[in-house]
């Protein structure tokens, strides 16, 4: 039971997509508020315009746990928690589903249903066990196509007064939309930036992230350079290599022109699997071979050592499930670019399945008891 809560949830909720920035900042000050957060639910549960976010389920794996959230309109999320020696990393969800649709990531399949409020984004963070020492907004969604939200969220998570978390342990991972990249260039916000790049020509990019089309890459890569310029740190890039598509001699070349010499990191990204079949995982040979060649070309180069695969927790695995009427949502066959791909159109709703199959379990996790998952 949680004693002296000196902010009443009529005080708090004025704002219908989450809490205003003094207020969440009153909140986060009470040092209780993961405690506070549940209290507060469990009081307005039956009511949907408060925008708390409850577990629904906690899928465990080694040092890997996926968090399924439920939100007060039923929609799902998930949400990473990822235990290191030095603390744990939280990988927040920034939208109910992705309207990027990036053929390889299962989090775009059934398309874009709705951005999190920032609340329902710091939520993530506090609810998760363990003391975070880092945030990663690598989860669900396009983090700068819900860019207000995302600010204010790292706005609240970085206040003094409240959890005071140091912004340089903040990470944005982005596909780059690029009126959002110069206007996160002007922040006041020494954040870690992450490009997903995953091609060198414009081609190869809008086949493999369709809704990217419109930005011209060459512009999308130059902008990550100016981000890097103006707040003089590291920028990383991250590549998924995928054989026969992007891993050929001209996509070093390209790569080298681009980023030698210049303050970048090379993440290569390995498939982790979804429902795609366009796409091939390479070989630990293959990643070391073309990180190798990157090397050669004078770049610095790190192959990411992906978690929680065996919970389906990994980067693109994330998915919603449910809709807001509780009902799964099927993915229906779509051709892009000549690549065939698993996914539904824009909406989210219109391929609900009328059955009662439901992917998760009734939660085990009642009352703040947590029960293993049944995956
Ligand atoms: C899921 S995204 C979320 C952040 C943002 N939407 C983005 O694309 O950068 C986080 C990272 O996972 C990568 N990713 C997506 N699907 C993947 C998959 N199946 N295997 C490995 N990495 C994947 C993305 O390319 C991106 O670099
Ligand atoms: S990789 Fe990122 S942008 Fe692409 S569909 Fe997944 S979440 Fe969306």
């Amino acid at each position: 039971m949680v004693k002296n809560i000196s902010v009443q949830p009529k005080d708090i909720y004025k704002d219908p997509y989450g809490y205003t920035y003094s207020e969440m900042v009153s909140v986060l000050g009470e040092n209780e508020a993961g405690k506070i957060y549940r209290e507060l639910y469990s009081r307005s549960k039956n009511t949907d315009k408060y925008r708390t976010i409850t577990i629904k389920e906690i899928f465990r794996g080694v040092d890997t746990q996926k968090y399924a959230f439920e939100l007060s309109d039923g929609y799902c999320i998930e949400t990473v928690s990822i235990r290191r020696k030095t603390g744990t990393t939280v990988c927040v969800s920034t939208m109910v589903g992705c309207p990027v649709g990036c053929i390889f990531c299962a989090s775009g399949e059934n398309g874009f249903v709705r951005n999190l409020t920032p609340s329902e984004i710091v939520q993530q963070v506090i609810l998760v066990k363990g003391k975070v020492n880092r945030i990663v907004f690598m989860g669900m969604g396009e983090p700068l196509f819900n860019y207000d939200n995302v600010i204010k969220s790292i706005h609240i998570l970085r206040d003094r007064k409240g959890i005071n978390f140091p912004t340089d342990g903040i990470t944005i991972s982005t596909t780059g939309p690029l009126p959002q990249m110069k206007k996160l260039r002007e922040e006041h916000l020494k954040i870690q930036l992450t490009l997903s790049l995953h091609a060198t020509n414009q081609r190869t990019r809008d086949s493999i992230m369709p809704h990217m089309k419109g930005y011209d890459i060459d512009e999308v890569v130059q902008s990550v350079l100016s981000y890097s310029e103006r707040h003089n740190r590291s920028v990383t890039i991250a590549y998924l290599l995928i054989p026969g598509i992007n891993d050929r001699e001209n996509d070093v070349k390209q790569l080298g022109k681009w980023f030698r010499d210049k303050n970048v990191l090379i993440n290569l990204l390995q498939y982790n699997e979804t429902d795609c079949k366009a796409v091939r995982r390479p070989n630990k040979q293959e990643l070391v071979a073309f990180r190798d060649k990157l090397n050669k070309s004078g770049l610095t180069v790190k192959i990411r050592e992906s978690r929680g695969g065996n919970i389906k927790a990994a980067c693109g695995q994330l998915v919603s499930r449910l809709n807001r009427h509780n009902e799964s949502v099927v993915p229906k066959k779509i051709h892009i670019a000549g690549l065939e791909k698993e996914s539904s159109n824009n909406d989210g709703y219109s391929n609900r399945l009328k059955s009662n199959k439901r992917p998760y379990t009734k939660s085990k996790i009642r009352n703040g008891k947590k029960g293993e998952s049944s995956k």
